[in-house]
């Protein structure tokens, strides 16, 4: 939601000091934010949370504060509005939200948040404080950016905070969909033509395997949860709920009860349905042992109802040329020899990416800037919240559902968090990662490894 300028104003007045740091609690991370929620009763940060930045722990450039963006990615993002004249990538970041995203995705399910000051003193201690509940993996890799002067101040989504029901229970699903189409670009080579029909995720799934970055397969399929078909979008939550991994989340009045904050412990072992059935007792009425059905088709019913998907999947879709289409176009920007090009072999068709490296400066920012934008939209996270509420009631600015199986009503709320500009120089990146995943289903395809399960995939559109 947007806040007026002058709410805004009085955020950044106040700096975020070491006396606030007991008040800000370990939520959660991703690879490059930290978020924390707010205990204290200081009326302005209840129910907000705060999304601090993290430095890499191998990354020298880091060690003067934050950087600025690259010669290339303001000419990327040049027509946007202030964003290529920003002092700092994160206030970068946070126009994009607001400039690129909002208007793709709509202004209604996005928080831009409000940026806020905090001292070096408030980021060391909330470092010392959370160090213990961040997973070991995510210490070894990167630590709080004590050198940053601002993090952003946003609503907890995983809470309805406008305070009219205050008590009333609330359980919230965080679901990162991750890539919901299959990609039919030309540019594809033919030695990578499994990318047309096996899920990007799925495929990847596989190398996150052998990397042993996941101990077990996940069976969930991208493709059916934004399908639109309920049956499918079923089939979705109930394979994320058997192996959340880090794409499913349940929060109980902003507890995590199910899922893990990293990828260590992701496998089905960790589903205690048993415990889960007692800790949604609050919230469905259903004896123990149907609890879990109700809630998982609760979520269900919300994504199929909202639009919200369409419009994720539509932003996905800007990506039409593939990473082996416009990994090309950006070394067109960069103004470097295309080392795609350079290396292809003699079987390939030598002028099969001669018409990418004709097409103007202008054109190869266009299919760039799309291929980013796609890929924020393909690592977003949903956050969808519920709350019981009296059958019947229209009041409210959320949607309602109606569990028949106990006659209950429930309202729900959705935002999209994760939005962040990716960096312009991942695209080297994209291209290694897009071939190691496809090099490596290939392979186990031809041994015969890949499970029908996942083969099964290949055929659904
Ligand atoms: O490349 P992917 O598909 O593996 O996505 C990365 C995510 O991995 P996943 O496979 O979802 O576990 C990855 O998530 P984890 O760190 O694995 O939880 C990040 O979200 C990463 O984005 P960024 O570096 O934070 O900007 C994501 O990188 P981007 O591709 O979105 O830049
Ligand atoms: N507004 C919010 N309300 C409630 N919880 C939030 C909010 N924003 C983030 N979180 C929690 O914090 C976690 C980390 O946040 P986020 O995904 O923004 O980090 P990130 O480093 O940008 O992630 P990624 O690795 O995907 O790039 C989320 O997975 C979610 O559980
Ligand atoms: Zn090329």
């Amino acid at each position: 939601m947007y806040v007026d300028g002058r709410e805004e104003k009085i955020r950044m007045e106040r700096v975020l000091g070491a006396e606030d740091a007991k008040d800000w609690v370990y939520r959660g991370e991703g690879a490059v934010n930290l978020v924390l929620a707010y205990t204290g009763s200081s009326p302005p940060f209840v129910g907000k949370v705060l999304r601090i930045p993290k430095a890499p722990k191998s990354n020298v450039e880091h060690a003067n504060g934050p950087s600025m963006l690259t010669t290339h990615e303001c000419l990327l993002w040049r027509d946007v509005k202030d964003l290529a004249s920003s002092p700092n990538r994160e206030i970068a970041k946070q126009l994009y939200v607001e400039c690129v995203m909002c208007p793709l995705l709509g202004a209604e399910f996005i928080d831009v948040g409000v940026r806020i000051f905090v001292s070096k003193e408030f980021l060391e201690l909330v470092e010392e404080n959370v160090h213990c509940q961040r997973p070991a993996w995510r210490v070894d890799a990167s630590k709080v950016n004590t050198l940053c002067d601002s993090a952003i101040l946003m609503s907890d989504h995983s809470i309805f905070s406008d305070g009219t029901l205050k008590g009333e229970p609330c359980i919230s699903v965080e679901i990162k969909p991750k890539c919901g189409f299959l990609p039919s670009s030309t540019f594809i080579a033919e030695a990578n033509c499994i990318k047309r029909s096996a899920p990007r995720f799925r495929m990847h799934q596989v190398l996150k395997l052998q990397q042993q970055e996941v101990s077990q397969i996940s069976e969930y399929n991208p493709l059916d949860l934004f399908s639109g078909s309920m049956d499918r979008i079923q089939k979705a939550i109930k394979a994320l709920f058997t192996m959340p991994q880090n794409n499913f989340r349940v929060f109980l009045n902003g507890s995590l009860i199910f899922g893990c904050l990293g990828r260590v412990s992701d496998g089905a072992s960790l589903v205690d349905e048993d415990s889960f059935e007692d800790a949604i007792k609050s919230l469905f009425h259903a004896e123990k042992g149907l609890r879990t059905t109700d809630f998982l088709k609760l979520v269900s019913e919300a994504i199929h109802k909202s639009k919200v998907l369409d419009r994720l999947l539509e932003v996905q879709k800007l990506d039409s040329y593939d990473i082996e289409g416009a990994i090309h176009a950006y070394y067109k920007i960069v103004s470097e020899p295309c080392v795609i090009c350079k290396n292809l072999n003699e079987d390939t068709l030598s002028t099969r990416y001669d018409s990418l490296h004709s097409i103007s400066r202008d054109e190869s920012l266009e299919i760039v800037g799309n291929y980013l934008k796609a890929a924020t939209a393909k690592d977003c996270s949903l956050m969808l919240s519920f709350r019981m509420t009296e059958e019947g009631n229209r009041e409210s600015a959320c949607s309602n559902i109606n569990l028949e199986s106990t006659n209950q009503s429930f309202e729900y709320k959705l935002y999209l968090i994760d939005l962040d500009m990716k960096p312009l120089e991942k695209m080297v990146q994209y291209y290694k990662l897009d071939q190691s995943i496809v090099n490596c289903y290939n392979q186990m395809m031809k041994l015969e490894l890949v499970s029908p399960s996942v083969k099964l995939c290949e055929n659904m559109s």
